[in-house]
């Protein structure tokens, strides 16, 4: 009897523990099922802001790299006159644009009054590696990808020295060497690694937007719209935009405070070897090197006439 009694409970327990399972197995069912016509359509629930990098395949392992047949400089070149270039240097600085797009941002001026503390965006934030790969990233999601310029390649030190950048009022962030530097000493080098190229004022648009498009970037299209150069390459009749991504572009200048700072960085232009993969006799700043004035001590700011 009691035999009986618990072999016919075995058989409704199996039941309810199958129905069990399979209502369960239902409702998962149903939350996951997602319409196939749903699938693309740009009303789902993607934040307006969420982007998908379009990043190119770049090679980043650039130690490696064998020196292409032709140098970078003049591959660019190439690329420049195919391109036609950019027609006139009004075009190239795109201020209208800039201006509006800065207003847009609600970016402050650095300018007019130099850069104060209690600025609601101030121009505070130390960039860390992780800023600057930020701005890479930005940049070759947004340039041509069948431009075969790779230029900006990735975030690296282009220090000779170490150096440090701090914020001080009035001027902002500053670039501080860290040991004592005996004059002559190569400090920094531009190259086509630490040196963006637009070939068009719409890539840099381009890139400008992408980086408003991404809240954690945002307030960096404010710091990138101003380290902007303009250059025309020697022989040629267009220009291209230029930008370094790295802390040469927070070189303070001696102006103001009474002019009692002194220039303690020089620029020279020096030509790598044409065997180097950063060598580009078309660089942005021309093989812009910096070296010390004079002997620089621990904690001195680094001071760079600008315009030069
Ligand atoms: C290339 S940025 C240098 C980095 C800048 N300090 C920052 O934090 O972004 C140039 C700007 O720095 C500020 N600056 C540079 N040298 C200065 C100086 N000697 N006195 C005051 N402000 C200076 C000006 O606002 C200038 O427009």
């Amino acid at each position: 009897m009691y035999k009986r009694e618990k072999s016919a409970r075995i058989p409704l327990t199996r039941g309810l523990l199958s129905i069990l399972l399979l209502s369960i197995g239902l409702v998962h069912l149903k939350r996951n099922f997602v319409p196939l016509n749903s699938v693309g359509n740009s009303n789902n629930a993607l934040d307006s802001y969420t982007i998908t990098p379009f990043l190119r395949n770049v090679d980043y392992n650039l130690a490696s790299k064998t020196p292409p047949p032709m140098s970078f400089g003049e591959r660019k070149r190439l690329k420049v006159q195919s391109h036609g270039g950019i027609s006139s240097r009004k075009l190239a600085w795109d201020w209208d644009w800039i201006e509006d797009i800065s207003s847009e941002i609600g970016c402050p001026d650095v300018d007019s009054d130099g850069i104060h503390a209690d600025d609601p965006k101030r121009y505070t934030d130390i960039p860390t590696a992780e800023t600057w790969n930020a701005i890479y990233r930005a940049y070759h999601a947004t340039v041509d990808p069948n431009n075969e310029l790779v230029s900006a390649t990735e975030y690296q030190n282009s220090w000779k020295v170490p150096i440090e950048v701090k914020f001080q009022l009035p001027e902002g962030r500053g670039v501080y060497a860290k040991e004592f530097i005996p004059k002559g000493t190569m400090v920094w080098s531009s190259t086509s690694r630490n040196t963006a190229t637009f070939l068009s004022p719409q890539d840099r648009r381009e890139f400008i937007k992408y980086l408003m498009k991404d809240p954690k970037t945002r307030h960096l299209a404010c710091d990138v719209r101003n380290w902007v150069d303009v250059i025309r390459p020697p022989g040629m009749k267009t220009f291209v935009v230029c930008e370094t991504f790295d802390e040469a572009v927070l070189l303070n200048t001696a102006w103001g405070q009474n002019k009692k700072y002194q220039i303690n960085l020089d620029s020279q232009s020096l030509s790598l070897s044409a065997d180097n993969p950063d060598f580009d006799e078309y660089d942005c700043y021309e093989n812009e090197h910096y070296f010390a004035a004079r002997d620089i001590q621990a904690g001195e700011q680094f001071r760079i006439k600008y315009g030069s």
